[in-house]
């Protein structure tokens, strides 16, 4: 096993002309809580798209957890496409908390936890509801269980999305901007969770966020991507307080103080 969980070797994507990730070197070690920061269209978001199966890659490697993620081993040792139950096995290595939540608007919040421990994984609806109840107390809603999404606020939904995710007992858990389309008061109710979840896991953790702050605080490692590639890393120390790239100077200094 190597220390690795997440590895991106020169790794390319494009939309049609537009190159998004430039030949992408980029890893997170087991454990590690790491964010991505950057301007607008830098590729974060891709990024957490790809790991996600959601988005194909046109060159390079992508490895999670030691295995290929888009490709698998033939018998006779070489590289081929993966096959969708490959793809299947790979993502369940893997958890998304969304922008919009996504949660399932038909369903209350219980059974928005328990459909695909259920479905996926194969647990007993009371296996499953037991999970939900653990998870909605750790998100703080235990008393929300019977809810539609449409009852709840904002954050109360993102908390949802967090539970969710993390029902399927993943090893890596990808976040999305998870507070970009809160109100601002309901931002602080979602980042509490968060940081609880990274002070008292052994989670693999990958954020990307405009939260500065929040990043500062929860962070092993800060990655500043622009234009598809890594610019600058280091601990938040570093790249807060004493960024060496005049690039990264110029966009915290945007961030900061707008
Ligand atoms: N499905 C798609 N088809 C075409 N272009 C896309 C698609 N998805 C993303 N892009 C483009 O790829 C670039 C990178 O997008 P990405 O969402 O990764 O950026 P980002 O750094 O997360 O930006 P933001 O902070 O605004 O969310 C953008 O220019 C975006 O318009």
């Amino acid at each position: 096993m190597t220390q690795d969980i997440i590895h991106f070797d020169k790794v390319v994507k494009r939309f049609g002309d537009l190159t998004v990730l430039n030949n992408l070197d980029f890893s997170v070690k087991r454990g590690e809580k790491v964010s991505i920061i950057g301007p607008s269209g830098s590729g974060k978001s891709t990024v957490l798209r790809i790991l996600m199966t959601l988005e194909g890659i046109e060159g390079g490697k992508v490895t999670v957890d030691d295995e290929p993620l888009w490709h698998e081993q033939a018998a006779d040792g070489t590289l081929k496409a993966a096959s969708e139950a490959h793809l299947r096995k790979m993502r369940a290595k893997l958890g998304m908390v969304f922008q919009h939540f996504n949660l399932f608007p038909h369903m209350s919040v219980m059974r928005n936890i328990t459909e695909a421990p259920v479905k996926v994984l194969g647990l007993s609806k009371a296996e499953a509801r037991q999970r939900g109840e653990e998870l909605l107390d750790l998100v703080g809603l235990a008393d929300q269980a019977q809810k539609y999404p449409g009852q709840l606020s904002g954050g109360q939904k993102q908390r949802v999305g967090i539970a969710r995710a993390l029902a399927m007992r993943p090893s890596i858990l990808l976040f999305d901007e998870p507070t970009s389309a809160l109100d601002p008061e309901l931002v602080g109710e979602v980042l509490n969770v968060i940081g609880k979840l990274a002070d008292e896991h052994d989670l693999t953790m990958l954020l990307v966020t405009h939260e500065m702050r929040f990043a500062r605080e929860i962070s092993d490692r800060v990655c500043f991507f622009d234009r598809g590639k890594i610019r600058e890393e280091g601990t938040p120390e570093e790249l807060f307080t004493d960024p060496s790239e005049e690039r990264t100077r110029e966009f915290l200094s945007a961030v900061l103080d707008g």
